[in-house]
């Protein structure tokens, strides 16, 4: 039966990169998808802004949400303080499988907690299942019209304190013109837009940084 892209992007990483060492990982994947098959991660341009956004941050509990093959979880697992927890949410059991496998090859299995299920049903039970109180960043690169209702309801659920931060994929490229609106209009968080390309490509696109004031 013929191999599904996640498959072949995996195989790339066991193929060319290191156990245990993240940074092979993140090469391989960028290789794999510059140069065979694109496919939609943050990528090595757009990746280098959330590394600095990561380090900034310096997170004790971050939320992910679209974990898809897990390149994103790689990169910023890897930036993460001892004892530094980053949860990722994936629907899509395929993905999930393939992401588990990305996150073992890396060696970050310890620092990250892969959630199987929808950001809905699961940003209501972050409190009660995980303990989690508060997210100190959360990224956003899951269905785009989706980062609006999930970012409310994180804002209901008590899972944002004053200055978390919310790091967005996307935003110009498929483009997610209502939250843009939203987090850039509200009093409650202050926005900040850095401009990238689509991951791969020379198309625009970029990450939208937005602190959340309480
Ligand atoms: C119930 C749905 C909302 N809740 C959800 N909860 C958990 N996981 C969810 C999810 N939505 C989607 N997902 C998962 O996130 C991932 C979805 C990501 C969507 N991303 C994009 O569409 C995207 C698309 C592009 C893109 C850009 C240009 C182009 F020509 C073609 C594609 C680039 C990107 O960087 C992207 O992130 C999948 O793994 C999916 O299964
Ligand atoms: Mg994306």
């Amino acid at each position: 039966t013929q191999s599904t892209r996640p498959q072949r992007l995996l195989g790339a990483v066991q193929k060319n990169a290191t156990r245990g060492d993240p940074r092979s990982v993140v090469r391989a994947i960028d290789h794999f998808c510059r140069h065979k098959e694109w496919a939609m991660n943050v990528g090595d341009e757009k990746g280098c802004i959330l590394d600095s956004v990561v380090s900034e941050v310096n997170p004790a509990a971050v939320l992910e949400l679209g974990t898809y093959c897990g390149y994103s979880t790689v990169r910023i697992a890897s930036l993460l303080p001892p004892h530094a927890k980053l949860i990722t949410l994936e629907f899509n059991p395929d993905f999930a499988a393939i992401a588990r496998q990305v996150i073992a090859w890396a060696g970050l299995e310890e620092k990250v907690q892969l959630v199987e299920g929808a950001s809905g049903d699961w940003i209501p039970k972050m409190k009660e299942q995980f303990g989690v109180k508060t997210f100190d960043l959360v990224f956003l690169d899951h269905w785009k019209d989706r980062y609006l209702p999930d970012t409310k309801l994180m804002e209901e659920c008590g899972l944002l304190r004053k200055g978390s931060v919310l790091l967005a994929d996307n935003v110009i490229c498929p483009g997610t013109p209502d939250y843009l609106e939203y987090v850039r209009s509200s009093p409650r968080y202050t926005s900040q837009y850095f401009k990238s390309h689509l991951e791969y490509t020379k198309v625009e696109d970029g990450l939208e940084k937005s602190v959340f004031l309480g």
